[in-house]
């Protein structure tokens, strides 16, 4: 087991809060003539921050393309063994056995990701009952589990759907592969309507109105009846999921991941903006966090420091690497033994 590095955790909301104050805190227009001096140190510190972001955006750049070389070299013997291994660990953990709802990603093999399709496969052999949690609750005194750990119930299966080009995506409850087609960037998510031909979508909805600070909005909208819950930021409305219930169990893709918690994405901006947002609706809900999982092969898994972090950048509970879990965050280490 690893010991965590609590720097990483301890830090990123700081930086975070850092980070939001130089977007979300700006002069108000009736500010006095006498204050441009403290507005001049303000703007330097901020252009000064924007440097410093600027190269670490480039440090990210640089590593994406060192790990993406070596993915493609990667022996292709080797990548079944990993892809298998880091499967069969998932598939026997007693994190994921317990876990009812989850959100997975589609591998594709074009990108070299982590293979995904037995975790898939699995969970939508045993599907849900649909039934609520409330309704569970009464049901599982009647409910025995299966030998090998199984809730008789099954779980739900959650998978990403990029909205827009605005680092907006969606996690849709999905039952069958066949509601699947390849999207722009050739990644495998679900149609706008499924299977049966009925529009995934939900009209109506009642939008609670939250005001955080000067000129910045966050909207949420709900409808208690499909289980749409959705945020709005600025002009675009995002929806976060469609779901009644909280999410146990996030799978996560990524180019890189260290053993104190960082990932480093795509660049995209799609998980970390959804993880913000899920995690902000989870507290708001006070709904457990789910336990976030990175999937990672062996050549994925850099030193402490090598993985260059800005502050929107969310760490992980854990990783699964071809030799096991490796636990990170305190909630890990208290689900994960
Ligand atoms: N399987 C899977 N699904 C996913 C993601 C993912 O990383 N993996 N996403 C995670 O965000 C979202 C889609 N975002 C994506 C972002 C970039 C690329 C991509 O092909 N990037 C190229 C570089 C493109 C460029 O630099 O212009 C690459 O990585 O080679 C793919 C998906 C949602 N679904
Ligand atoms: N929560 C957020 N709010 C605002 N901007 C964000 C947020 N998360 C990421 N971004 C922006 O998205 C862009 C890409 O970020 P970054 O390089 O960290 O993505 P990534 O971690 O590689 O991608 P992903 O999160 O999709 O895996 C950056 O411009 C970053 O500032």
């Amino acid at each position: 087991m690893v010991i965590p590095c609590k720097r990483a955790f301890a830090a990123a909301p700081k930086a975070l809060s850092l980070y939001r104050s130089l977007i979300l805190l700006q002069p108000p227009s009736s500010v006095a003539f006498r204050s441009i001096t403290i507005m001049n140190n303000r703007q330097s510190h901020t252009t000064a921050a924007a440097t410093d972001i600027d190269a670490i955006f480039k440090q990210k750049r640089a590593l994406r393309s060192r790990v993406k070389k070596e993915l493609k070299n990667m022996d292709p013997t080797l990548r079944s063994y990993e892809d298998n291994a880091i499967q069969n660990v998932i598939l026997e953990a007693p994190w994921f056995k317990t876990c009812k709802r989850l959100c997975a990603y589609i591998s594709c093999s074009a990108l070299r990701e982590v293979d995904t399709s037995n975790i898939l496969s699995e969970v939508l052999q045993n599907p849900a009952t649909g039934l609520s949690d409330a309704s569970l609750s009464v049901l599982s005194t009647f409910e025995l589990p299966c030998d090998d750990g199984h809730s008789l119930t099954g779980k739900k299966l959650y998978v990403p759907r990029v909205e827009d080009r605005n680092r907006n995506m969606r996690m849709v409850n999905i039952s069958s592969i066949r509601d699947m087609i390849a999207n722009s960037m050739n990644i495998l998510e679900p149609a706008p309507v499924d299977a049966d031909g009925n529009e995934r979508e939900d009209g109506n909805s009642v939008v609670l109105r939250q005001l955080c600070r000067a000129s910045f909005y966050l909207l949420k909208s709900e409808d208690s009846g499909s289980g749409a819950i959705s945020v709005q930021l600025w002009q675009g409305q995002v929806h976060v999921m469609q779901a009644n219930d909280p999410v146990d169990l996030l799978l996560l893709p990524g180019l890189a991941f260290d053993k104190s918690g960082r990932r480093l994405g795509r660049g995209g901006g799609y998980y970390d903006t959804f993880l913000m947002n899920y995690q902000e609706l989870a507290k708001e809900r006070k709904w457990k966090q789910p336990l976030l999982v990175a999937l990672s092969y062996s050549v994925q898994i850099m030193d402490d420091g090598v993985i260059p972090v800005t502050p929107t950048d969310v760490p992980v509970d854990a990783l699964v690497t071809p030799s096991g879990l490796i636990p990170i965050s305190p909630a890990a280490m208290e689900r994960c033994h």
